[in-house]
């Protein structure tokens, strides 16, 4: 590994939301029902801009091999067919949780802090070069081992939640996986000047800020 990949690898290491507060308390059974549910319908204001971002990502890649490697982020998420993809699995989760799906759609309740994260995100990607934009989702090197230390959590002190509502949290750790395997290999090939590498480096930090600003707003408003 090489001192860049070990640079890059360093800033979840340091910012991952992991080390939040309210995803230590989640992750330590101290959620209240109330809690968890406000999290997960914050949460879906991220899910569902997830594959408009990657949209615009897409939109500034000019070679088909590049496209053809980042347009299944899209369908990883709306799936192909009504009723299959992340979306919908976070619809589920919502529902195993007590959470109707129309209250998910309609926004409402969503924290002007969370609209303000994922706008950011968003907006990182709509101005932001492609080494910008792939580098700030390589958060998802850490996310595989989050979503198994969460699987096992919902399931050892939430068991009110349906257990059949975790799939997204399963799909998710191939797909982060495989995810954070292609944009890493995409980063190190692109990032050739110092300047380059900085700019990827602060890219990723300024996604970090995105993640823990969320889970921050969501602390302050249930906790
Ligand atoms: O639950 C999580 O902790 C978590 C974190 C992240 C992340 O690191 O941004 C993503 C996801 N989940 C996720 O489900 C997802 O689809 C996703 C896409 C991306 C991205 O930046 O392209 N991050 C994440």
């Amino acid at each position: 590994m090489n001192e860049f990949e070990k640079a890059l690898r360093a800033v979840p290491a340091r910012r991952y939301h992991h080390l939040h507060p309210f995803n230590r308390r989640m992750h330590d059974g101290l959620l209240s029902k109330e809690e968890l549910r406000g999290w997960i319908l914050n949460r879906f204001h991220y899910q569902r801009h997830i594959p408009i971002k990657d949209a615009l990502i897409l939109a500034k890649l000019e070679d088909p091999a590049l496209r053809r490697i980042w347009i299944h982020r899209i369908t990883d998420q709306d799936g192909s067919e009504p009723g299959e993809g992340g979306i919908e699995r976070w619809l589920q989760l919502g529902e195993a949780a007590g959470i109707p799906r129309a209250d998910l759609w309609s926004g409402a309740g969503v924290l002007p802090g969370v609209r303000l994260a994922v706008d950011g995100y968003v907006n990182l990607c709509r101005t932001g070069s492609p080494l910008e934009c792939v580098a700030s989702s390589l958060t998802e090197l850490f996310a595989p081992d989050l979503m198994r230390t969460r699987i096992a959590a919902f399931e050892k002190h939430y068991p009110w939640i349906d257990p059949e509502g975790l799939h997204y949290f399963r799909a998710r750790v191939g797909q982060g996986r495989r995810d954070s395997g292609e944009a890493l290999a995409l980063v190190l090939d692109w990032a050739r000047t110092e300047a380059d590498r900085t700019k990827a480096i602060k890219a990723l930090e300024y996604k970090c800020e995105v993640l823990w600003t969320l889970l921050d707003a969501v602390d302050r408003a249930y906790t």
